[in-house]
């Protein structure tokens, strides 16, 4: 088997949202699409991917550096031994001539590659791909559906108290038990009324909130609202300090009984294990955000487990960021605490199948051939122009 062509591509997912660090009026990602030379009913076969929200497009270092050094290669330095495509063995020739460390963009691009690198295995393989990471990774018993919250709650120009109520009964509308809200972006007396308005919508019920600071506070910020929050007993504290300010996180944790979640702007296992090893993260109630398709795709991810697991910490504390159908299949293939979801944001990447029905927070990978992205139609409208 071989990669016939790669194509990538740059399309926007931009909004008016603001969370207390960026405005989003400029967000935009990568996409990929990797041809195959296996033909099925006549068509080739075709890996796509794409990185999720939060970074910008990482075409630049993709086209130029990550795609040539598996596109120049022969091409059974990209098979395993039983002359299947190895997204492994593809890693590594990815990431030949890459100094450590700095992790940067250059795990966006990387990501983006791996993730199509998953979904042209698991077509060939003819199986979706939570199946394939379940049968090469996993114990081949993967779970049948995967937790998600529904993230929103952002701030956005005129939006009043009522317009955040009505957001967070839609999400519960469409199947959400848990939901989650930006803070940090307006004063603390602000962000209490926000937080308050919320819990009322969730009948009172703080476990089944979570908020996220996108990493804004100083120490002495991320305190004061700790200590102001305590009392609603939320599901999560998220992203507090500076997502590399280890020190911060570990004072916070001291002081902040109810669980914290950080990690979505860590791309590496070498982060990873500093946040695991310096960050004071409690293995019984915290837990960790890392977003495969942001750092280095599934083949790090996988790696970050193995660390996580040496650390004593359990895969069902893992619950990455993003909202995609990659992550998706992933959880449910490596037995993760759940998913990430934003109903109606970073369109036409996030989400889930089109098909998709949440029900009691919880949904399914579904059963097309590798990812899936094929059922999102307006997205897979994109990726097909991208080669045809
Ligand atoms: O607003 C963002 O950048 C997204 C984010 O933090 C999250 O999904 O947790
Ligand atoms: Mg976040």
């Amino acid at each position: 088997m071989k990669i016939v062509s790669a194509h990538v591509g740059t399309i926007p997912i931009s909004s008016s949202i603001r969370n207390a660090f960026i405005d989003f009026t400029k967000m935009d990602c990568t996409i990929l699409a990797l041809v195959s030379d296996v033909f099925v009913d006549g068509e080739p076969l075709v890996g796509y991917g794409f990185n999720s929200n939060g970074r910008y497009n990482a075409t630049g270092i993709l086209k130029d550096r990550i795609l040539p050094r598996i596109m120049d290669a022969p091409s059974e330095d990209l098979l395993d031994e039983d002359g299947q495509l190895s997204p492994e063995k593809a890693w590594d020739l990815m990431m030949s001539n890459e100094k450590p460390g700095g992790h940067g963009e250059r795990s966006v691009a990387v990501g983006v590659a791996d993730m199509a690198l998953h979904d042209l295995a698991a077509k060939i393989a003819g199986v979706p791909l939570y199946r394939w990471i379940s049968d090469h990774y996993g114990d081949g018993n993967p779970d049948k559906d995967v937790f998600v919250y529904a993230a929103g709650g952002y701030y956005a120009p005129g939006k009043s108290l009522e317009d955040l109520q009505n957001e967070m009964r839609g999400f519960l509308a469409k199947g959400y038990n848990v939901v989650k809200m930006k803070i940090g972006g307006a004063d603390l007396a602000e962000d209490l009324r926000r937080i308050e308005a919320v819990i009322e919508v969730l009948d009172g019920d703080g476990s089944r909130l979570m908020v996220d600071v996108n990493g804004k506070f100083d120490l002495e910020t991320a305190l004061a609202y700790g200590k102001a929050i305590d009392q609603y007993g939320l599901f999560w504290y998220e992203e507090v300090g500076d997502p590399l300010d280890y020190a911060l996180n570990a004072t916070l944790s001291e002081h902040y009984r109810n669980p914290i979640a950080t990690g979505e702007n860590l791309f590496s296992l070498q982060d990873a294990r500093n946040l695991v090893r310096y960050g004071g993260m409690r293995p019984d109630r915290d837990f960790i955000q890392v977003d495969p398709a942001l750092s280095y795709g599934l083949t790090e991810y996988r790696r970050i487990q193995d660390m996580l697991a040496q650390h004593g910490w359990s895969s069902r504390r893992c619950i990455p960021h993003g909202g995609h159908q990659f992550s998706l299949h992933i959880a449910a293939a490596l037995k993760l605490g759940g998913n990430e979801s934003y109903p109606g944001e970073f369109q036409p990447t996030g989400g889930f199948t089109d098909d998709a029905v949440i029900v009691d927070s919880r949904v399914a990978p579904g059963d097309l051939p590798g990812i899936g992205l094929e059922g999102k139609a307006e997205f897979y409208k994109v990726l097909r122009a991208l080669h045809n």
